[in-house]
């Protein structure tokens, strides 16, 4: 289970609910990677406008956690409005605190990302901070109460994967709460990895909903976040640089 607060899921996969080629292909698609967590960006949802298309009415949503995200914010103040705004609303009291610092890689600003945390966390949110692989801020952001630290795994939307696993290793062995990988997934073998160097879940949009066949991709991601938990749990043999034979020779009678 992962265990966010006082929220317990039993799928380690986020889904974010932006960029899919229609409502139908998104609906499938989230049914399918059997996650519990949608995460929205709420300056992007129509929340006070009834009548405009909104995808979340396709779905039963006593299945679904829905976790409000800041995307559009650029500082502090904006995501904190942004949350409250969220709650008002009558959404969940958790958010993912996105303060992005830089247009062009869409990387978070640490210390507006640390300020909106602070002053969330002092109002009673469920607080989850997405931030760079900064293994620092990570250890500064949990010490505020942070409920999860959600580290990149690359820029938003790239595709790129994993660049630093030795950072995401460092970030998850020093983190007691959970540790989320978010953004920059590309493919199910990148969300794999990511639960196999520890992290507690995964959260991804782009690579399901920019694939070929999302609802595909969406039951890839499900099985490889699975797969990679599984496999950490299991614990990997240690890399050695000569060969082993698989089946040893040595004890028996006939060589
Ligand atoms: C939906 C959301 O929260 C994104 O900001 C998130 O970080 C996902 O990134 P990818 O689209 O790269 O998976």
């Amino acid at each position: 289970m992962l265990h966010i607060g006082p929220y317990s899921f039993s799928s380690r996969l986020l889904l974010g609910t932006g960029k899919y080629p229609d409502f139908k292909t998104q609906k499938e698609a989230v049914e399918v990677s059997g996650s519990e967590i949608l995460t929205f960006a709420v300056r992007r949802m129509n929340i006070f406008e009834a009548n405009q298309p909104n995808f979340l009415e396709m779905l039963d949503l006593k299945k679904y956690t829905l976790l409000p995200n800041t995307a559009g914010a650029k500082t502090a103040a904006e995501a904190v409005r942004i949350a409250k705004l969220a709650k008002a609303s009558g959404l969940c009291d958790m958010v993912k605190v996105e303060v992005i610092g830089c247009d062009k890689t869409l990387l978070p600003d640490p210390v507006e990302t640390l300020k909106a945390t602070e002053e969330l966390l002092k109002e009673g949110f469920i607080v989850l901070p997405y931030t760079s692989d900064d293994v620092v801020l990570a250890r500064r952001l949990e010490e505020l109460g942070s409920h999860a630290i959600m580290p990149a795994a690359s820029p938003i939307g790239s595709g790129q994967g994993i660049i630093n696993p030795l950072y995401l290793k460092f970030i998850i062995q020093q983190t007691k709460v959970p540790v989320i990988v978010d953004a920059g997934i590309g493919s199910a073998s990148d969300a794999m990895i990511a639960m196999e160097l520890g992290a507690d879940g995964v959260l991804l949009n782009t690579a399901v909903a920019g694939a070929k066949d999302p609802v595909k991709m969406a039951h890839a991601m499900k099985m490889a976040v699975e797969a990679g938990k599984l496999g950490y749990e299991a614990g990997r043999i240690p890399r050695k640089e000569t060969a082993t034979a698989s089946s040893p020779l040595e004890g028996l009678s006939v060589k």
